[in-house]
């Protein structure tokens, strides 16, 4: 069964057409991830998912409910963590969660006891009658995905969860954000321009270009439809690029070769094997490289294989 589906959505600002016919289903009980750089259409999807915003064309249906018909019905269904953090700072922890589930008509007696095991659970059990303002990123970070589960929704929504977060804040909200989906079976949507959070996490992916899903499946069927290694030579300046592309294209089984600033990339069956003949044809090309790297298909590649442009590219 399917907790989220999106169908053919589009929604235009002007002449900007921020989805295109977007498109994808997530399975109930599975952490799916909307991957693409800015402004790729990943918020827009969610705002029009979480009834905020109202699709200019195509259809959603939300816990089974439809976004368009009864966007009241799919807002009591779902919990929606923003980019924008909903934390009163000047209120203590606990009092946050209590006013917010006061917004969905829930009991003093029904909210004390939610209130309580989910600080606990998001270890804010000793912080919980301090004001928020004295809470560290990812603490606040992790109160406010606490509100959204206040009401037990069945869908989650998490809008760029660790954005600006230290890395191990960043690995501690993985955790969590896993155990959400495999022990209490919520549906979570995820959207992150972070490469290695939707490898980590989601179980599938839709990655989102311009408005629309250029590809989906999980994380290693993605890579696996990448035969192959990706071979990268990073030129000591930008200048040598047009030979050492040239030189690089009659290296036997060298393909896909993409440049980017002073850094080439090739696709080779073995990458370690192909390091030598790489070598000595930049070198015979007069081309002085700075280093050069073999790596496994990452989804990286697998953006770069479906937009033609790498990720970092699009997100500098
Ligand atoms: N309210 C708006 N008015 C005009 N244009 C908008 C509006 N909201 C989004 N856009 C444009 O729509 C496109 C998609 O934006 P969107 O915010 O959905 O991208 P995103 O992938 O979520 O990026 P980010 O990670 O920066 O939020 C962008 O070109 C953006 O500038």
């Amino acid at each position: 069964m399917e907790s989220i589906q999106a169908d053919r959505l589009v929604k235009a600002y002007g002449k900007v057409r921020a989805l295109d016919e977007l498109s994808f289903g997530v399975p109930t009980g599975t952490v799916f991830g909307l991957l693409g750089p800015n402004g790729a259409g990943k918020s827009t999807a969610v705002k029009i998912l979480t009834t905020l915003s109202r699709p200019d064309g195509g259809n959603a249906r939300v816990a089974g409910i439809d976004v368009r018909k009864n966007p009241d019905q799919v807002r009591a269904a779902i919990g929606c963590v923003t980019q924008k953090i909903s934390v009163d700072p000047q209120a203590t922890g606990r009092e946050n969660l209590l006013l917010h589930g006061a917004l969905y008509g829930m009991s003093r007696r029904q909210l004390r006891l939610r209130a309580g095991e989910l600080m606990a659970r998001f270890d804010l059990a000793e912080a919980a009658d301090r004001q928020a303002r004295t809470y560290s990123g990812g603490m606040q970070r992790k109160l406010d995905v606490a509100m959204g589960l206040i009401h037990r929704p069945r869908v989650l929504f998490l809008d760029e969860p660790t954005t600006g977060l230290d890395p191990e804040a960043r690995a501690a909200m993985w955790t969590e954000i896993a155990r959400l989906a495999a022990e209490e079976g919520l549906t979570i949507l995820l959207t992150t321009h972070y490469l290695e959070e939707a490898d980590k996490l989601a179980g599938a992916l839709a990655i989102v270009d311009r408005g629309k899903v250029v590809t989906t499946g999980s994380p290693d069927e993605l890579k696996s439809q990448l035969r192959g290694d990706a071979i990268v030579a990073e030129l000591v300046d930008s200048q040598g690029i047009p030979q050492a592309e040239e030189a690089l294209r009659r290296v036997h089984g060298a393909r896909e070769i993409t440049t980017a600033g002073r850094v080439l990339r090739a696709r080779v069956d073995d990458g370690a094997a192909a390091v030598p003949a790489v070598l000595a044809a930049l070198d015979a090309a007069g081309v002085k490289v700075g280093a050069i790297t073999v790596a496994r298909p990452s989804l990286d590649d697998v953006y770069l294989r479906h937009t033609g442009r790498t990720f970092e590219e699009v997100a500098a």
